[in-house]
């Protein structure tokens, strides 16, 4: 299902200028604090009225300025997630989905999402009594029982300690890979944002700085400034060869040889997708020898972006993947790098964290 936003508003001392089309799957909104990815989603929820644009959902027309169309909120089947689980206390999970109601909400078609985010065992417990993970899971469910034409989370996660996170993160993986909604997921988190997105729309200052497939997105060296030199880096595709051996690292197939990873928890032939951070790659001209880091991968430089600063970004082919290396520009020279040029890609394996995995989308 389509989504189809054009739109512009001004708040004192910030312009949203916002244009972009989604083909649904799960379209992350990342970008920094102020950048305007509330204000978007509002907007598609019609919790915020545009000064003037457009949004299409599905075909169905949910704002139009020149029209003057303006759906209301309730009549937009928006299923809306915040950063805080908001849920009535004093009542169970499923005290909580029929309050309101005449009759109860759930029903066998939700089944699905009642599974996927494993809340069953949950429905007829005091909401107080759950933890943060378990409360965010009842408040995404709850967002999806009113048969939703899109849905809607606002940093989910980001109220939740590491440990919650990690344990939520799974859930979420597997719901979104059955949604047959178009999802919008904000976040500031890109470890979140590569395990769980689709598309992605990078924001910067109420205007839309990059946009499209993840993947072609984050091997990108031209959107490393736009992203964060700290947080950008390709996603590589793998299969999981043998789970840890004795030493704790676990082989994973690349298309272009193997890497050996620690903390890998996925079972042995399932399809990961790895973040490999720009700052995590070193460059060689030559097959590096006698040396600590396990991961060597044979590349072929593809881009040189230079920025501002004294990095450059390197983009690179290492057989059917990408990725990305951000190394100095005297490095960049020293080592003459330019399209085409061969090169070994060498990765540090204690640096990949499990955040930095999730499942092949
Ligand atoms: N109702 C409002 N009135 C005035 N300014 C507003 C209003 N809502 C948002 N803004 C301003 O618009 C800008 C974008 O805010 P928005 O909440 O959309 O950003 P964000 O990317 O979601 O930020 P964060 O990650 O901090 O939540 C900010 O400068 C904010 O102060």
């Amino acid at each position: 299902m389509s989504v189809k936003v054009d739109i512009r508003h001004r708040f004192d001392g910030f312009s949203l200028e916002t244009q972009f089309a989604s083909e649904g799957g799960v379209t992350a909104l990342f970008g920094p604090s102020g950048s305007g990815k509330t204000s978007i989603i509002n907007a598609l929820a019609g919790l915020l009225t545009p000064d003037e644009g457009r949004i299409e959902i599905g075909g169905r027309v949910l704002f139009d300025s020149a029209a003057g169309i303006n759906v209301p909120t309730h009549k937009r089947r928006v299923g809306y997630v915040f950063q805080e689980p908001r849920l009535f206390p004093h009542m169970t999970a499923r005290q909580n989905f029929d309050y309101g109601r005449p009759r109860p909400l759930i029903t066998e078609r939700h089944d699905p999402a009642i599974q996927a985010l494993g809340i069953r065992h949950l429905l007829d417990r005091d909401v107080r009594g759950l933890s943060g993970g378990e409360a965010q899971r009842v408040s995404i469910a709850r967002a999806l029982m009113s048969n939703p034409s899109i849905l809607l989370l606002d940093e989910p996660l980001s109220a939740l300690d590491a440990t919650r996170k990690a344990e939520v993160l799974p859930y979420l993986q597997a719901l979104f890979s059955e949604a047959q909604i178009p999802v919008f997921y904000v976040s500031h988190a890109m470890e979140e944002v590569a395990q769980l997105a689709t598309d992605l729309i990078v924001l910067r200052d109420g205007r839309v700085a990059r946009a499209g497939a993840i993947g072609d997105v984050l091997a990108d060296p031209e959107a490393v400034s736009d992203i964060g030199v700290r947080e950008a880096g390709a996603l590589l595709r793998v299969t999981v060869k043998t789970r840890a051996a004795g030493d704790g690292l676990s082989e994973l197939a690349t298309s272009n040889g193997a890497l050996f990873l620690p903390q890998v928890s996925a079972a042995e032939g399932a399809g990961l997708r790895v973040r490999i951070k720009a700052s995590d790659v070193i460059l060689s001209k030559d097959r590096p020898d006698r040396l600590s880091a396990l991961n060597i991968l044979k590349a072929t430089v593809t881009a040189v972006h230079e920025g501002q600063g004294p990095g450059v970004a390197v983009a690179l082919r290492a057989g059917e993947d990408q990725l990305v290396a951000r190394i100095t520009r005297r490095s960049a020279r020293a080592l003459g790098l330019k399209p085409g040029s061969a090169c070994y890609a060498v990765i540090k394996s204690v640096s990949v964290a499990p955040a930095d995995m999730g499942p092949t989308g």
